[in-house]
């Protein structure tokens, strides 16, 4: 039987949540694109402070006009209880806490230490009625801090899957990550987290992206977060170009030999359409 691999698709939140003003309409046709495309789980948008991040402001209007395929798990970013009750009263299947590896960019994205981070993470955890993912930003380097040590990744990944976290993933928030670098890392998660619960999130300033996304499959990931179109970027990592292409990401897994459901033809559709939304 063929393997499965997953594409855990994040274009409509983190591919657009650095670009200004698209049109609430044009980023819940993306999602319905993502969608027919055959993804089975979307990031939709993010339920946070439209004053740190006012692309994502329209949350609520996203995931009222999104069209819901059956099997399919439509998810948001939600750092507090308040994000958490607005995500849920509009109906996501899923939810994620996004904290970091570095106290520098957990300061500047959240606006909180690693350890007070935990503690507005934990009654999210807690309180949320549908599976939690937990996001590690900076896991092999800080626009702030450099390089960081993969025993501090591995650290904020054992305190998240203890909180209850279902699955978690792995950010290269800068794009900066190599193989040999992002091996380490794995290496030391692993000691923390099964495979099974980890995902890869690879931005791909560098141009390594899809070589670390091999080296996680040979470390045993099969979740791999990825932005259609290779849209993206954080407003608080300056100098980090686009999430891999989800499209890239389809072309090594099929390769590989892995079953993934995703309908490459209507993928690229997707992928002509969310590049025309960039400003
Ligand atoms: C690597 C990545 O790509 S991660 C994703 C990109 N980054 C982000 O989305 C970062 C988003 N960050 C944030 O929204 C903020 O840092 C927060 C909400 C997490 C914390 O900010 P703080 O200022 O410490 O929180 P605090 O509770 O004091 O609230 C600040 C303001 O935001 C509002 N707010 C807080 N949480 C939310 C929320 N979930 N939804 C909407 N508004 C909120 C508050 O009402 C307050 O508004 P006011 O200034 O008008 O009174
Ligand atoms: C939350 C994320 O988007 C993860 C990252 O890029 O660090």
């Amino acid at each position: 039987m063929t393997e499965r691999a997953e594409i855990f698709e994040v274009g409509p939140r983190d591919g657009l949540q650095n670009e200004a003003a698209v049109a609430t309409a044009d980023k819940i046709a993306l999602v319905d694109m993502l969608s027919d495309a055959g993804l089975r789980r979307i990031e939709v948008t993010s339920f946070v402070s439209p004053k740190w991040v006012p692309q994502m402001a329209d949350a609520a209007e996203v995931m009222a006009g999104i069209r819901r395929v059956p099997g399919a798990v439509y998810s948001a970013l939600t750092p507090n209880l308040r994000g958490l009750e607005a995500a849920e009263a509009a109906g996501v299947g899923a939810v994620a806490v996004f904290g970091a590896a570095s106290e520098s960019f957990s300061q500047k994205n959240i606006n909180c230490s690693i350890e007070e981070s935990f503690e507005r993470f934990q009654p999210v955890v807690a309180a949320a009625g549908v599976p939690v993912r937990g996001y590690i930003s900076c896991v092999t380097d800080c626009p702030y801090e450099g390089e960081i040590a993969p025993e501090a990744v591995a650290r904020v990944a054992a305190r998240l899957l203890a909180m209850g976290c279902a699955e978690i993933s792995l950010g290269d928030t800068l794009g900066r990550g190599v193989p040999e670098r992002v091996d380490a890392m794995l290496e030391a998660v692993l000691e923390e987290v099964p495979a099974a619960r980890l995902a890869g999130h690879f931005h791909d300033t560098g141009g390594r992206a899809l070589e670390n996304i091999r080296v996680s499959l040979a470390r045993g990931l099969r979740v791999f977060d990825a932005a259609v179109g290779g849209l993206g970027g954080c407003p608080y990592a300056p100098g980090a170009a686009g999430n891999v292409a989800s499209e890239a990401v389809l072309e090594l897994l099929e390769a590989e030999g892995f079953e993934t459901g995703v309908d490459g033809a209507r993928l690229s559709e997707a992928g002509a359409f969310a590049k025309g939304l960039r400003r």
